[in-house]
């Protein structure tokens, strides 16, 4: 079928080449005009303004938007002035799912169709394809199911699901009204904030599995490790890794691209450490509180990443201000990583 795609980033380039490839006749824009050009070499129709965009799409229009989350909802406007009853909008964004409640609702008075899509598989997903989490009316995710079911990574090699068994064994799934697509996105990136985590943490232990031979922290004077002889073990970290992706109960595909990071560098040289967030792991905490549902695992990970924007450094200043004030406790200097 045909689809418009707008937003040829990382994502939307590759959906749109994996539609391509699949017989589907993409119409793309970009505010990019080179990227529109890359697209049209490929095989796409190109459109050098949003109106021309929705002016080449067939009716009804399907306009899937693959753009950042903080612009979506302006351009999600702009497209629907130009639509008519019966048309689509599809925000495969990062976008928060009450901003696709409320689209939703406003674009229903005027007929169009807002289906939410979460869709990961980052930059990987040309070839793995990608795993879509669907929020929708009915009729208009019904009308994009063959667009789903080729970005969609397909059933496992071998497994056959039974046709009745639903898609959710193809990697895509149609998880409720507007809004539940996103939502079932935002909790699905909450727990990669968890697993990313547990495999940090838990790797960052095995480091200093040697540090009675190397010595431990600027502490070492104060607050000395006691056994020594127990921490002698200088671990191939990058052959952990590799190992675990091998029959263990904590192999996954974060683990495959973690063992391939630190097989490439073992030292992570070419990383500070900083670690963004983009909202998801902030609005599933906010749905937790909302619900009072316990999510210790991944605030804790939610929080670390804000230590590591910097933003625990004034509490860290205080915490040694109160130590020299109560203790005459000299501030040391930091350890490198
Ligand atoms: N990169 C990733 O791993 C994933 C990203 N996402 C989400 O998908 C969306 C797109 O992400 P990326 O492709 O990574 O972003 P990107 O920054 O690589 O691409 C965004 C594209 O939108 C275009 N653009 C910006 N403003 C525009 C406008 N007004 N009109 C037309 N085009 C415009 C940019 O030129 C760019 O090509 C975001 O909401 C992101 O959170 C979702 C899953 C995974
Ligand atoms: O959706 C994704 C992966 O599933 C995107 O890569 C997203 O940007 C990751 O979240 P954050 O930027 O908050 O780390």
């Amino acid at each position: 079928m045909q689809i418009g795609m707008m937003g040829l980033g990382r994502m939307g380039a590759n959906m749109v080449r994996r539609l391509m490839r699949d017989g589907h006749e993409c119409v793309v824009y970009d505010i990019n005009s080179a990227s529109v050009a890359g697209m049209v070499k490929d095989g796409a129709i190109g459109a050098a303004s949003l109106e021309e965009f929705v002016a080449k799409l067939a009716k009804p229009r399907c306009a899937w938007l693959m753009l950042p989350a903080a612009i979506t909802g302006r351009i999600v406007d702009q497209v629907a002035a130009l639509m008519e009853p019966g048309d689509i909008i599809i925000d495969g964004g990062n976008s928060y799912y009450h901003d696709a409640v409320d689209q939703a609702a406003k674009l229903a008075t005027k007929g169009i169709n807002f289906v939410d899509v979460g869709t990961s598989g980052g930059v990987w997903g040309l070839e793995r394809g990608y795993c879509l989490m669907i929020g929708g009316p009915d009729e208009a995710v019904q009308h994009l199911d063959s667009v789903f079911a080729t970005l969609a990574p397909g059933a496992d090699p071998g497994s056959n699901p039974p046709k009745d068994a639903g898609t959710a064994a193809f990697g895509y799934l149609h998880c409720g009204p507007s809004g539940a697509g996103h939502f079932v996105k935002m909790v699905h990136n909450g727990i990669e904030y968890g697993v990313m985590a547990a495999y940090a943490e838990g790797i960052n232990i095995l480091k200093s599995a040697n540090v009675g031979k190397r010595g431990r922290t600027a502490d070492a004077e104060t607050s000395p490790l006691e056994n020594p002889q127990y921490y002698q073990f200088d671990i191939d970290l990058a052959q952990v890794a590799e190992v675990w992706r091998h029959g263990s109960v904590i192999g996954s595909w974060l683990l495959d691209l973690t063992a391939g990071a630190l097989k490439n560098d073992p030292a992570l040289t070419q990383f500070g450490g900083r670690v963004s967030d983009s909202g998801e792991g902030r609005w599933t905490l906010k749905a937790a509180i909302d619900t009072g549902v316990p999510a210790p695992v991944l605030s804790s990970a939610l929080f670390d990443r804000f230590s590591s924007q910097g933003e625990s450094a004034f509490a860290d200043k205080l915490l040694s201000a109160m130590r020299y004030a109560f203790g005459g406790h000299v501030e040391k200097p930091k350890t490198g990583a």
